[in-house]
């Protein structure tokens, strides 16, 4: 699911034109924007709008009022305040701009790879994390100050190494969230490297995170620099507000006007900073997750070791899919708990097969480990997982991807969740395509208006360039129907690919999967709680129930005659459409078993 608080991660254009729009009707946003623009501008146009040379010393204007030659009078060394302030707003900024790049180049790809990947790559990245924030960055400030006789450039990109951990916790929070979503689990069934995914989707996920973590550390940066220069730490000839509040300091008594511009530039434009990223945060309530200092490690989970159930029909050489006594556990705060317990299964190319059972029977574990779906916390162990007569069990991961994008499709339950809402459905029908079948951008196009053509959608081009939430729940099924047979898969995988759509359209998705599988002979397993779903599609079936298989058999046979009470009672209970838990727990009972909950 989309984290709430955060409605399209990284926003695509329609979103951040609509966040644009929003923050153009706060009053605050806006002030506080016009404000920082000017101060940019005046920094940036000094030369053109400073009416002195900011080091020209006329002893005649020392310590001299405001009037109408010199609009803020002059300081202790006779220089005009108001040149002095603009040439200040130019080095102000272009430390703050250095800063901000530093922190961004160090923080974001450490936090998106730290989110992303987890593991040993997260505890690495967050032990550094942790590790630059406990050093004591003044200290470090003035030692590299001696050192580099105090060049600006190097300080400000000393203090951006500094705010990166800002960047880092902020990155990998969204990386985390984002990591989570369908559409990247369903990226990568398609095959997509981890370059590609991360680019496609991290990426922009950290951008308005991003935005305002700068304006927040472009201020602390101006505070710090301005910090540095009040201590005498910087070049004198080029003319900061830090060296002009000094100067103020020392005369503030007599003449507190000398320290009042400079206080008030500053002051000015880290509010002006503060207001822009707080209206910003409001608009899209970005939140973060503490990053926990000490990281448990995981531990795999003992996997108890259980009978096998289920029945294998086909030798591996003529399987599109097979799996033998699969056991998937999680480690949870209760103990360990195993969700999949020893399920036997296979399909043949050609072959429909329906994986069918009640909410919480494993099914979609069982395929998810199958398509190495499974959350970082779910443990798998198999006698053996084979694609298309190959075993992938043990397979690097890289490789067993690159399997999966070329030889399987897969079709999820919610349409709308798996499509990324900052991308046309072009784009992410045509990007596998082109990184994965390597076909050109035209052929790549081509392919994609005549798969969706043929998934019976008329008009493929207002598809393509349309945005998700542009299109309807069951044409954005189409979408993924089309999306996940456009590479001529050997083997589609739909886990209950009906379940989230109107009646009306169940049905015509159904035919259109049936029709797909019979026109590519590819094999299709099919996850639904439903039977009516297994008796309009399928040639075999396996009944799950608990995480085991109960029973296995082709369609006819085991409507005709189910050899469990359990598959009787759910036939029955599919087709009136009435699951009553009470009478599937009796037949249950029934065939000498206790209920697990
Ligand atoms: N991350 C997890 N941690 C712990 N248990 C989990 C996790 N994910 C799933 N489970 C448990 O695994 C069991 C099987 O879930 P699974 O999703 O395979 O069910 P299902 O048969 O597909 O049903 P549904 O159609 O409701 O998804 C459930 O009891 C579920 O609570």
């Amino acid at each position: 699911m989309t984290d709430p608080s955060y409605p399209a991660p990284g926003g695509g254009a329609p979103a951040q034109q609509r966040l644009w729009s929003r923050f153009l009707r706060r009053p605050l946003g806006v002030t506080a924007l016009a404000v920082f623009l000017l101060i940019v501008l005046a920094g940036l146009f000094a030369p053109l709008l400073a009416p002195y040379d900011p080091n020209l010393v006329d002893f005649s204007l020392t310590q001299a009022p405001p009037s109408a030659e010199h609009l803020m009078g002059g300081d202790s060394a006779g220089r005009d305040i108001f040149s002095r302030l603009l040439y200040g707003a130019r080095t102000t900024v272009y430390g703050a701009a250095v800063a901000c790049l530093v922190g961004v180049l160090l923080g974001v790809p450490a936090g998106v790879a730290a989110g992303y990947f987890g593991g040993l790559t997260d505890r690495i990245c967050s032990s550094i994390s942790d590790g630059v924030q406990s050093v004591p960055g003044m200290i470090v400030l003035l030692i590299v100050a001696a050192g580099t006789g105090a060049d600006f450039t190097v300080l400000m990109m000393t203090v951006g190494a500094f705010m990166a951990p800002g960047y880092y916790r902020i990155s990998r929070s969204r990386a985390l969230a984002v990591r989570k979503e369908p559409y990247v689990d369903a990226a990568r069934v398609a095959g997509l490297t981890h370059t590609r995914v991360l680019h496609a989707h991290m990426v922009r996920a950290v951008q308005a995170p991003v935005v305002i973590q700068s304006a927040l550390t472009a201020g602390v940066a101006m505070g710090m620099q301005t910090g540095l220069q009040f201590l005498g730490i910087g070049t004198a000839s080029t003319p900061d507000w830090g060296q002009m509040m000094n100067d103020g300091f020392r005369t503030m008594g007599t003449h507190p006007l000398i320290l009042l511009w400079p206080s008030a530039a500053l002051g000015l434009t880290i509010a002006a900073l503060a207001f822009m990223g707080s209206t910003l945060a409001d608009l899209i309530s970005v939140r973060t997750e503490p990053v926990s200092r000490r990281r448990k490690r995981a531990v795999a989970p003992d996997v108890e070791v259980v009978p096998a159930t289920g029945r294998l029909e086909h030798p591996v050489e003529d399987s599109a899919l097979r799996i033998e006594n699969l056991r998937v556990t999680y480690r949870t705060p209760h103990g360990d708990k195993q969700v999949v317990r020893g399920v036997c299964l296979d399909v043949s190319p050609g072959e429909v097969l329906g994986i069918v059972g009640e909410s919480g029977s494993g099914k979609s574990q069982t395929v998810f480990s199958a398509l190495d779906l499974l959350p970082a916390e779910g443990h798998t162990s198999a006698d053996g997982i084979w694609i298309g007569g190959e075993p992938v069990g043990d397979l690097p991961r890289a490789k067993r991807h690159a399997l999966l994008g070329t030889r399987v499709g897969y079709v999820p339950q919610e349409p709308m969740s798996n499509l990324d809402p900052c991308y046309t459905i072009g784009h992410q029908l045509t990007e596998p395509l082109r990184s994965v079948h390597r076909l050109t951008r035209t052929q790549a196009g081509e392919r994609a208006r005549s798969i969706l053509r043929r998934v019976g959608i008329d008009d493929p081009d207002r598809v393509l360039a349309s945005y998700p939430h542009q299109v309807s729940g069951g044409m954005a099924q189409r979408v993924l129907i089309a999306g996940a047979v456009a590479g001529k898969p050997q083997l589609l995988v739909a886990d209950e690919p009906t379940t989230a759509l109107d009646v009306t359209v169940q049905a015509e998705v159904l035919e259109l999967l049936r029709e797909l599988q019979e026109e590519y002979g590819m094999a299709l397993v099919i996850v639904t709680h439903n039977f009516g779903v297994v008796a309009d599609i399928c040639d075999r079936v396996a009944v799950m129930r608990h995480g085991r298989v109960v029973e296995t058999g082709a369609v006819e046979e085991i409507f005709a005659k189910p050899a469990d009470p359990y598959t009787a009672e759910l036939i029955r209970a599919s087709l009136d459409d009435t699951e009553s838990r009470d009478d599937l727990d009796a037949a249950w009972n029934k065939a000498g078993r206790t209920v697990r909950t």
